[in-house]
C-alpha cells in the first residue's frame, strides 16, 4: 500500500495553481510530485469548467502589472503545448461613472493598457443587443478575453509530466509532518520531500490544520448559469461579442459578469460574483439559487436577447479572503512549506505567474514581485495560529 519516494518538492492539489507550481518546479529541475485527492480531471474544486475571463482591468495596479507577465506566460504555454488557450474578446466594463468603474478606468490609463471608452450615444452601435443602464458608462479593456480552463489544466499537467514530473491522483493527503524533510501521508502512501507547496483550494484549512495554522477563508458555492440566446449567435464569440463586467447595478449588490456564447452553442454564461457559504465536501447540499432571480431581473433589463430562464446550471467554489486578495506566502514557522490560497474568484488568469511565484518562494529566492499584499501577516487579528 505504501509508496515511498523522496522528492525535492511535493505539491498538494492539482487545480490551476498547484499544476502551474509543479510545472515551474519541474522546469527548474526539481524532482516534483503533484498529489491530488480526486481522480483527474474532476469538477469538485475551483478550476474546472470550460472558460474563465482573462483581463488587465483591475482596481489595483499590482494586479494589472502582474497580468502583463501572466499573459506572456500563457502564450509560452500555448506554444510549448501546441494548443490554443486564449481568445481575445475584450472586456466590456459597465457601471456608474464614479466608484469602482472610475478606479478601474484610472488603473488602465495609468498603466497604458489599450482600452476604448464608449460614449453612451454610440454604445449600441458597438455593442448591439445590450441596454446600457441609465447613468452607466462603459469602456472596453481590449487585452481581455477567454481562457479555456479545462484545456489549460490538461496542457500544463501534460507539460509537467513531459518534464519528468509525477502526478499521483486519487490520493487524499491525510496528514503532514513538518521537518527538514516534510512527510506527507495520503490514503495511498507516505511521501517525503525537502519542500512542500500547499495549493488545496477550498480544502486549504483542512491541510493547514495538520501544520498548526488556520486562515480566514470563506468557501462559497457559485452557481454557473448559461442562458439561451433568442437569436442564436447574437452574443457569440464568433460574432465578436466581448466578455462583460457589470459593476454596481440596482438589481445586485455584487458584480455580474458574462462570457460570450461559445462552449455550448446558443448559450451565454452570465453569473453573479457571490454565492452561499458551504463546506467543500457538501457543495451539492447547498441549494440556494436566489442569485438566479437577481440575474433574471438584470438580464431582462440589459440583455433583451437572452431568455431570462437558466438553460444550464453548473457549480464551482470560491475560496475567499476578507480583502479578496490572494495568499502567497511561506508558513510562518516552517519556511520549507509554501502556501498558495484564497484566490477569491479571480485567480485563474494569474495561474502561470502564481506557479512561478510559489516556485520562487519554495526555492528560497526573492520573488519577482512585491508579495506584501499577499502575506499571511495581514490577517493578524483573524488567523488562529495554534503555534
Ligand atoms: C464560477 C467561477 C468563476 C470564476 N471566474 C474566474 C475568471 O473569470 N477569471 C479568473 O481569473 N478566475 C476565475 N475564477 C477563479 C479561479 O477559477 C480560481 O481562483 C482558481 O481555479 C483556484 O484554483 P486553486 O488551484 O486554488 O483551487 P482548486 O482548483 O480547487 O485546486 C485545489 C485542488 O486541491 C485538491 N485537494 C484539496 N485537498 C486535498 C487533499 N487533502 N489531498 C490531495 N488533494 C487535495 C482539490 O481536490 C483540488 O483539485 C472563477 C472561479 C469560479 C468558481
Ligand atoms: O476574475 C475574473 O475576471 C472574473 C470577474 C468576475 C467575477 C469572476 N471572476
Amino acid at each position: 500500500m505504501s509508496t515511498e519516494g523522496d522528492y525535492d518538492c511535493i505539491v498538494i492539489g492539482a487545480g490551476v495553481q498547484g499544476s502551474f507550481s509543479a510545472y515551474e518546479l519541474a522546469k527548474r529541475g526539481r524532482r516534483t510530485l503533484l498529489l491530488e485527492q480526486f481522480v483527474l480531471p474532476h469538477s469538485r474544486g475551483s478550476s474546472h469548467g470550460q472558460t474563465r475571463i482573462i483581463r488587465k482591468a483591475y482596481d489595483q495596479d499590482y494586479y494589472t502589472v502582474m497580468m502583463d507577465e501572466s499573459y506572456r506566460l500563457w502564450s509560452q504555454l500555448e506554444e510549448e503545448a501546441g494548443v490554443k488557450l486564449y481568445r481575445q474578446t475584450g472586456l466590456l466594463v459597465m457601471g456608474p461613472e464614479n466608484g469602482t468603474y472610475q478606479v478601474i478606468k484610472n488603473t488602465l490609463q495609468r498603466n497604458g493598457v489599450p482600452m476604448v471608452i464608449l460614449q453612451p450615444e454610440e454604445f449600441s452601435k458597438h455593442i448591439p443587443h445590450v441596454n446600457l443602464a441609465d447613468g452607466d458608462v462603459a469602456l472596453v479593456d481590449i487585452t481581455a478575453g477567454v481562457l479555456y480552463a479545462d484545456r489549460a489544466l490538461r496542457a500544463v499537467q501534460g507539460q509537467f509530466q513531459k518534464l519528468g514530473g509525477i502526478i499521483t491522483d486519487g490520493q487524499k493527503v491525510t496528514d503532514i509532518r513538518p521537518g527538514d524533510l516534510v512527510t506527507v501521508m495520503t490514503s495511498g502512501g507516505v511521501y517525503r520531500a525537502k519542500n512542500l507547496v500547499v495549493t488545496a483550494g477550498c480544502w486549504t484549512n483542512t491541510l493547514l490544520s495538520y501544520i498548526g495554522l488556520q486562515l480566514p477563508l470563506q468557501v462559497l458555492k457559485i452557481n454557473v448559469y448559461y442562458w439561451k440566446e433568442k437569436d442564436p449567435g447574437c452574443y457569440s464569440l464568433q460574432n465578436r461579442f466581448p466578455c462583460f463586467l457589470q459593476i454596481e447595478c440596482p438589481e445586485a449588490e455584487h458584480h455580474i459578469y458574462g462570457l460570450p456564447s461559445n462552449e455550448y452553442p446558443g448559450l451565454m454564461k452570465v453569473c453573479y460574483h457571490m454565492g452561499s457559504e458551504t463546506k467543500p465536501d457538501e457543495r451539492d447540499r447547498q441549494m440556494d439559487k436566489s442569485d438566479g432571480d437577481i440575474l433574471k431581473r438584470y438580464l431582462t433589463r440589459c440583455f433583451p436577447g437572452l431568455v431570462p430562464e437558466p438553460a444550464v446550471v453548473e457549480s464551482c467554489l470560491y475560496t475567499v479572503t476578507p480583502d479578496e486578495h490572494f495568499v502567497l506566502d511561506c508558513h510562518p514557522v516552517h519556511n520549507n512549506i509554501v502556501i498558495g490560497a484564497g484566490f477569491s474568484g479571480h485567480g485563474f488568469k494569474f495561474g502561470p505567474l502564481i506557479g512561478k511565484l510559489l516556485c520562487e518562494l519554495s526555492l528560497g529566492e526573492v520573488p519577482s514581485y512585491d508579495l506584501s499584499p499577499f502575506r499571511i501577516r495581514r490577517f493578524q487579528e483573524h488567523s488562529k495560529s495554534a503555534l
